[in-house]
Formats: C-alpha cells, sequence, structure tokens
C-alpha cells in the first residue's frame, strides 16, 4: 500500500489535500492555527480517500488502491482478533511443561482414609504417587499426545482454564494442592523471560554435524538424555545493547 510506486500514483491526491489545507489556512491569516492538527487532519484525510478509493474521479488507479488498503486494513482487523504471538509463547511453554513434565510423579502422598477411585480400594495409609506424565500421554486425555501443539492451549472452544494452579487435574506441571510447588509463580515467570531474552537476543545453530536428540531420560526429575548444545550469534544490531 505505501511502496513507492502507490504514493506516487497517489500523487495527485496528495497533492489536492496539501492545497486544500493550504487555502484553507489562507483563510484565516491572522487568526491562530493549530499545526500539529492540521498536519494531523490532512493526513487523516489522505488516509481516508485511499481507504475508501475512488477520490480522483475516473482514476482507476485510485480505486486499485483503495481496493488493496481495504484488503490489507480487513486483514489486520481480521489478525488483531486472533491470539497474538505472545498467546502462542506462552501456549509454548504450557505445552512444553505437558510433553516434558520435568518430575513425573508428584511428590508422594498418604492417604488419610481409605476411598474408592477408578474402581481400586485405596486402603487408608497408602502412599499414593500420581503419575502425571502418564496423564498427558494417555489420548483419551490430550489429544495426539505426543504432537508438540501448543494451539491446545489456546482455549478458544473450551472452558478449560489451564493454568498452573493445580486445578484441573488432566494438567498439573506443578502439582496441586497443599504440597505444590512454591516455586511456581517464580519458574512461571523466569522460564518465560529467559527463553523470551535468548530468542530475542541471539540467532543459534547446531554444532557441525550435531541434530536436535530429544530423547529424555527417566528418573526424579526427566531429564535430556543428550544436553542440547546451541551456538549463539549474536541478533542485535549493537553490542552495547549486551552490556
Ligand atoms: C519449571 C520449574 C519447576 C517445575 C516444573 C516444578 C514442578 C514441581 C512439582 C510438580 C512439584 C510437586 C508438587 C506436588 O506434588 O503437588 C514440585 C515441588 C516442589 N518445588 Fe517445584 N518446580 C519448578 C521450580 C521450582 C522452583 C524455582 C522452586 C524453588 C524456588 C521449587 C521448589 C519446590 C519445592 C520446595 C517443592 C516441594 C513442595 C512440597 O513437597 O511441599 N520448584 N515442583
Amino acid at each position: 500500500m505505501l511502496s513507492n510506486s502507490n504514493l506516487e500514483a497517489s500523487y495527485n491526491l496528495r497533492k489536492d489535500k496539501v492545497q486544500k489545507a493550504i487555502r484553507d489556512v489562507y483563510t484565516k491569516i491572522g487568526t491562530s492555527i493549530d499545526i500539529g492538527e492540521l498536519a494531523f487532519v490532512t493526513e487523516l484525510n489522505v488516509v481516508m480517500n485511499l481507504l475508501w478509493g475512488g477520490t480522483i474521479d475516473g482514476d482507476d488507479k485510485q480505486d486499485k488502491i483503495g481496493a488493496e488498503f481495504r484488503k490489507v486494513a480487513s486483514k489486520f482487523v481480521d489478525l488483531m482478533g486472533k491470539p497474538n504471538i505472545s498467546d502462542f509463547f506462552s501456549n509454548s511453554c504450557q505445552e512444553t511443561f505437558r510433553l516434558h513434565p520435568r518430575p513425573p510423579l508428584l511428590v508422594p502422598r498418604i492417604s488419610s482414609q481409605s476411598c474408592m477411585l477408578g474402581g481400586y480400594t485405596i486402603p487408608k495409609g497408602s502412599r499414593v504417587f500420581l503419575n502425571t506424565w502418564s496423564v498427558y500421554m494417555d489420548p483419551l486425555v490430550w489429544e495426539n499426545p505426543s504432537n508438540f501443539n501448543p494451539e491446545r492451549f489456546l482455549n478458544i472452544d473450551n472452558d478449560k482454564l489451564w493454568d498452573y494452579l493445580g486445578n484441573s487435574f488432566e494438567y498439573l506441571p506443578f502439582g496441586s494442592g497443599r504440597r505444590k510447588c512454591p516455586g511456581l509463580h517464580l519458574a512461571e515467570k523466569m522460564v518465560m523471560y529467559v527463553l523470551a531474552s535468548l530468542l530475542h537476543s541471539f540467532d543459534r545453530k547446531l554444532p557441525e554435524g550435531e541434530n536436535v536428540d530429544l530423547s529424555e531420560t527417566f528418573g526424579i526429575v526427566i531429564r535430556k538424555t543428550k544436553p542440547l548444545i546451541a551456538i549463539p550469534s549474536p541478533r542485535l544490531s549493537s553490542l552495547s545493547m549486551y552490556e
């Protein structure tokens, strides 16, 4: 829309609007004029004319520009209504916590009284391990559970609150109840902040001949079997921005 050729094509329109502004000012000689408002209104008039097109009689080019502007503007409005990159980023963290939970089992609990759970009797005093990893990999709970799909957390069609507070039993990356992770708010912010800062500040590549290997080794916490080694290079325009 604002390419040189399009601006060139709208030269007559711009000239008209500026001339009109000059004429207006001329009629107000000797009085005070708000220059900022004048410039703003003139620019707005040009844009509005481009937006609705066909301002200059019989000039096809103007119609084309108007149509193009409308297309761009409607795409923009459409985009504004959609979840943005920051949603996608936090959804990516949520999905990472699901697909790669740090502790596969929550802290063990002891049942304070006998109860029935999923058709099983849990006698009073039993030590209970909650295997959240197997919940996250259960196709009855998560569609295509082994796929990395941040969009599943977008909450568009479902009323689930996918937060970290431990209220949805399908998703407990920081546990639930009185023994849930006391570091959750710190961890939530730091993971996002550190990851976003790294992505913003550096490009990265793998060492020669290496591939990304996501295999994991089970334990009290799940670890990557092979550490991820990446070679960073600066992305920001000036080295002083890293100080
Ligand atoms: C991404 C980072 C982290 C994850 C995914 C995570 C996850 C968890 C999980 C699942 C539990 C078990 C909760 C339960 O059984 O209900 C837990 C417990 C715990 N976490 Fe974290 N955690 C993280 C970071 C932290 C940090 C930063 C701290 C401290 C500053 C912390 C301190 C603790 C402690 C002390 C417990 C034991 C709580 C208890 O048994 O009462 N964690 N964490």
